[in-house]
């Protein structure tokens, strides 16, 4: 678990990106941050693997203050990707795997063994391993910065932007990957972007900032989509946030309604055939093929999107019923077989229903706030502001207590640092230096 308190970062120009941020990131899942540009995002990641250092307030990991860590031994738990994978353009794609193992000093033999692993691991055919970055899309080298980030297993993923520079198939590609390995190799990952359909598509919590780097809001995305905090959170979220907060909306085993089927459009109407009642095509094998045209017997109009019965989401429902030319949005079993439809009465039925139970949630949640005594007024814990270098909040021991004092951890370092761009790679490089020394 992750924990900011009241954490602060003020550049030495007086600009504050990060204002007084209490935060718990739990283990479990995907943490996004996401807001406007400048608002404080990066400088919030990068005060976790402490390539910045906060001017007030303290980090926790475990319970640990971060401050009391040597950062190459944080670093090495920490694995970091940034947008374009930030790939080191003259290694080979397994070379660029294998940075964090062999500078932590294992053998060629297990280095090769790991990247190759991992290649597979992120969906990249062997034969890509001995190609060069410039010679992959943007897709594969953001695969390639994955699998580098990964290397040495680390607890902690931190991603900045990752997916920002490329297009929208391979992202969502590349998105159910990171979704995919999270749930299997059971990482932490803290992710920024400033696309909320990123968020919402990521997040199992998502932490809305407002410039200035203010949390605006934190919470699951459904609690975004449906209860934001205020104008600047509804605003970003956009205008469709009553239709996308149904994705998450799941509604009891809703009662279907069979309509007639045919195998064949020309079976559909008949001369004494009501044709004001729709008839579906089905395939031999069940499957829902389209509409029967009423008014062109033997055509068939196109089916629209259907959805899983049971255990869709109501936004499925939703727009099986908007994309059907009937009207009746089509149910259909786990391996696509027709059960049944729902009309579009039906559907916005089911999503009054839904309404008003989140509304009353809201409501109790309110009520229940409002009924809650004041909270004793805490002392805060932030050091004031203090220049790089000597950035030690009272409590905390020095930086760099463990035997042999980090190289790295000098005032000089530090302010290069926060002055330069995250470049991971030749970052992880100067963190990881000497690794035989910690081992
Ligand atoms: N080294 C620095 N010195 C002075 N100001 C800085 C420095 N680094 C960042 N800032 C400022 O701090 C604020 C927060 O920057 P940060 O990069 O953390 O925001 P962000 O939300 O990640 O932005 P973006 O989405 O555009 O990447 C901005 O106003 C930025 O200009």
């Amino acid at each position: 678990m992750l924990q900011f308190e009241s954490v602060a970062k003020t550049y030495p120009d007086g600009t504050k990106a990060v204002t007084d941020l209490d935060l718990v990131i739990p283990s479990d899942g995907i943490t996004v941050l996401v807001g406007p540009s400048g608002c404080g995002k990066t400088t919030i990641l990068r005060m976790i693997n402490r390539m910045i250092e906060p001017t007030a307030g303290r980090i926790l990991w475990d319970d640990k203050p971060i401050k009391s860590m040597r950062k190459t031994t944080l670093r090495r738990q920490m694995g970091y990707v940034i947008q374009n994978g930030g790939l080191f353009p003259h290694r080979t794609v397994l070379e660029n795997i294998g940075t964090v193992p062999s500078l932590l000093g294992w053998d060629d033999n297990k280095t090769l063994l790991r990247s190759r692993e991992l290649l597979e691991q992120v969906g990249l055919e062997p034969k890509l391993g001995n190609r060069f970055p410039a010679q992959l899309s943007g897709g594969q080298q953001q695969r390639v910065g994955v699998a580098r980030a990964l290397a040495a297993d680390p607890d902690l993923l931190l991603m900045d932007e990752p997916f920002s520079a490329i297009d929208p198939v391979v992202r969502a590609d590349l998105q159910a990957l990171v979704k995919r390995l999270q749930r299997e190799l059971n990482k932490t990952i803290v992710m920024i972007t400033h696309d909320m359909d990123e968020a919402i598509t990521m997040g199992h919590r998502i932490a809305v900032l407002r410039p200035g780097g203010i949390l605006a809001q934190y919470g699951p995305p459904e609690a975004i989509l449906d209860d934001p905090a205020d104008d600047f959170v509804s605003k970003f979220v956009g205008k469709d946030r009553g239709y996308r907060s149904l994705g998450f909306a799941e509604v009891p085993r809703p009662e279907l309604a069979g309509v007639r089927t045919v195998r064949n459009a020309e079976q559909a109407h008949t001369a004494s055939s009501d044709r004001d009642q729709p008839v579906l095509v089905v395939s031999a094998e069940g499957e829902p093929e389209g509409w029967a045209d009423p008014d062109r017997p033997g055509r068939v109009l196109v089916l629209g999107e259907t959805f899983t019965h049971p255990g869709a989401p109501l936004r499925d429902m939703v727009e099986a019923a908007l994309t059907s030319p009937v009207g009746r949005a089509v149910a259909v079993n786990s391996t696509g077989r027709y059960v049944g439809t729902l009309s579009a009465a039906d559907v916005m039925d089911q999503v009054r229903t839904y309404r008003m139970t989140v509304a009353d949630q809201q409501l109790s949640r309110r009520i229940a706030a409002e009924q809650e005594p004041d909270p004793e007024p805490v002392e805060r814990s932030g050091a004031p502001a203090v220049a790089p270098g000597e950035e030690r909040t009272p409590e905390e021991p020095a930086p760099d207590v463990e035997p042999g004092s980090d190289p790295e951890a000098t005032p000089e370092t530090e302010r290069a640092e926060e002055r330069t761009p995250a470049e991971p790679a030749p970052d992880a490089e100067a963190a990881l230096r000497k690794p035989t020394a910690e081992q």
